[in-house]
């Protein structure tokens, strides 16, 4: 070797240690090294070639040569480990990482059933999974004589369905995980046969509400979650009048933002009104991405409380009723509906989106929605199996299991949403997980009005859509649409709601026959306690979730490991 016009290639670190001493923290990717010779020293980007290196000009010949030598005796054998590294990653790519993200010991598989949830109608047949994917739909008649199915998992008259999408969901994690948090929700949700989670800005701590508790957001999911969640970001009124910091949370990856028109609850989550809102919608026009908000509006009401003939008995469930009347609603939604006209074709806010979260009022609120969509907002709405489980008149004093916002209302109103979901008027359904500690519950004293509101359902929201749907004779293909093709949709989420070639192989096997006691059955929500469902029987049991492809559920036991990824919107 000339040592005049010798170039130092930087060495990787292993190799390099007796030649060059290396400093200091290491950073990703940089790294301080020294010359031993002359005592110089450099930083050095990993894998990148260094320019001249007068150090080793001052090398010995002999000694040079003697790298040299030695590095050609290594080659072959680096060689060699290296091709046996690729020949096994290859050829066992996902063995390792399915080993402990699925309940199944292949990746590449056959589901079979007499009742296959597929937008085209239910089938017979078959599904073929392949690497998380779903890459054909065989039906039984088209299968006869074709060649036979390996790794088959017949599930017979059970049902697959397209997994649950669910859009609205609090899991208080980071800051407020003893609520609920990211492992035992989302092993809820998988023992329910969710296998998307859409997280609400609030309740956690901090709020989602910019780029950095985003980022905290991830950070608190990752190797944590059993199916995959994404995010909503917070319209606030701190980041609604600056646009950088709104597309800055939008750039870092929330599929959509949230607000609320009514103190939320959260002290660092405050209330937006319509000016708010008005630039959020203009924001989002850009992004193509959903705005929801929870839609109450304090109005000066002339309660009952508390007059003659009234009652203002805390516990009990008219007195909280009366504080939040159906009329708040409405005028929530009347002031939202003045803003979506923007969102028309050729109007200034075209291609945002107003989602309208947990709808109570099936009366005029409800009416005013229809005829914004019927004059082209892009307006959508959805409600929720509490509002369409329970009524009003069934809730026992102190029972504050059922305190939510808005309020169940009377068994009147709970027929004409059922009503109005059966007719398309109502788009989807999502749970509005939202749990809190048990002493925050009151359910000791049953005060209606101290008490947190918030529903905790998530594991049951299938089965409770199902045996509550019965009599309305709700259809599977009616469960696919309002779980999980409109809101897979609603959250930008094309490769998800439905079993169709290339999508996620994302699915839910239940058995709409079995009744169960869910006293006797494992809850996996962190404080099952304070779920209004506790205590009762429901038909529907679910068996397995896939997500991607991977058995993350079956038969009351989850995949050791918690290989839900976050979505983040590009
Ligand atoms: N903060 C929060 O989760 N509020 C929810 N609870 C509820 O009952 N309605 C809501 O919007
Ligand atoms: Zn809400
Ligand atoms: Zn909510």
């Amino acid at each position: 070797m000339d040592s005049a016009s010798a170039v130092c290639h930087l060495p990787t670190p292993h190799v390099s240690k007796s030649h060059w001493s290396i400093h200091g923290p290491r950073f990703p990717h940089v790294t301080k090294i020294s010359c031993p010779v002359d005592g110089s020293t450099k930083t050095w980007r990993d894998g990148k070639r260094a320019p001249a290196c007068q150090s080793v000009l001052l090398v010995s010949k002999s000694a040079a040569e003697e790298m040299e030598a030695i590095q050609w005796k290594l080659l072959p054998l680096l060689t060699l480990l290296a091709s046996f590294l690729l020949f096994f990653y290859f050829q066992n790519p996902s063995k390792q990482y399915q080993k402990n993200c699925s309940l199944l010991p292949y990746q590449h598989y056959w589901i079979t059933s007499n009742r296959i949830v597929t937008p085209h109608g239910v089938i017979s047949g078959a599904v073929e999974v392949k690497e998380g994917k779903i890459v054909s739909i065989v039906k039984e008649e088209e299968k006869n004589g074709k060649t036979k199915l390996e790794n088959v998992i017949d599930y017979g008259e059970a049902v697959v369905m397209p997994g649950l999408v669910d859009v609205h969901a609090h899991l208080d994690d980071p800051g407020r995980a003893e609520w609920e948090g990211f492992p035992s929700g989302t092993q809820a949700a998988a023992a329910g046969g969710i296998t998307t989670l859409v997280d609400m800005p609030l309740n956690s701590d901090p709020s989602t509400v910019s780029r950095e508790t985003l980022q905290l957001k991830i950070k608190a999911a990752e190797s944590r979650i059993y199916v995959d969640v994404g995010f909503w970001g917070g319209l606030v009124p701190e980041n609604a009048f600056n646009a950088s910091a709104l597309e800055d949370l939008l750039n870092a990856g929330v599929l959509g933002l949230k607000s609320f028109m009514c103190p939320s609850g959260i002290n660092d989550f405050p209330m937006t009104n319509a000016s708010h809102i008005k630039e959020g919608l203009s924001i989002l026009a850009k992004y193509r991405r959903p705005l929801l908000v929870h839609a109450e509006k304090q109005l000066d009401f002339e309660s009952d409380l508390g007059v003659e003939g009234g009652s203002n008995d805390a516990r009990s469930y008219s007195t909280y009723l009366k504080t939040r009347p159906a009329s708040w609603e409405e005028a929530a939604i009347r002031d939202l509906l003045t803003l979506t006209k923007d969102t028309r074709i050729g109007a200034p806010a075209e291609g945002a989106h107003l989602h309208i979260v947990h709808l109570s009022d099936s009366s005029n609120s409800l009416d005013l929605i229809k005829d914004a969509k019927s004059g082209g907002d892009s307006v959508t709405v959805e409600t929720c199996p509490h509002y369409l489980a329970f009524s009003a008149e069934e809730i026992r004093d102190g029972d504050t299991r059922f305190k939510c916002s808005p309020p169940i209302r009377d068994a009147a109103n709970k027929e004409k949403l059922w009503e109005a979901l059966l007719a398309g008027h109502v788009d989807m359904l999502s749970s509005d997980h939202s749990p809190t500690l048990p002493e925050l519950k009151l359910l000791d004293d049953g005060d209606f009005l101290r008490a947190w509101g918030g529903i905790s359902s998530l594991q049951f929201v299938l089965p409770v859509t199902w045996s509550y749907g019965q009599k309305y004779g709700v259809t599977l293909e009616q469960l696919a649409l309002w779980w999980s093709k409109r809101p897979a949709s609603l959250a930008g989420q094309e490769l998800k709601g439905a079993i169709a070639i290339g999508n996620h192989a994302d699915m839910v096997v239940w058995d709409p026959d079995v009744e169960f006691d869910l006293d006797d059955d494992p809850i996996y929500l962190k404080h099952a306690g304070i779920s209004a469902y506790m205590g009762t029987k429901l038909s529907g049991k679910v068996s397995a979730t896939f997500v991607r492809g991977n058995l993350v559920f079956k038969e009351g036991k989850h995949a050791p490991a918690a290989c839900g990824v976050p979505i983040l919107a590009k």
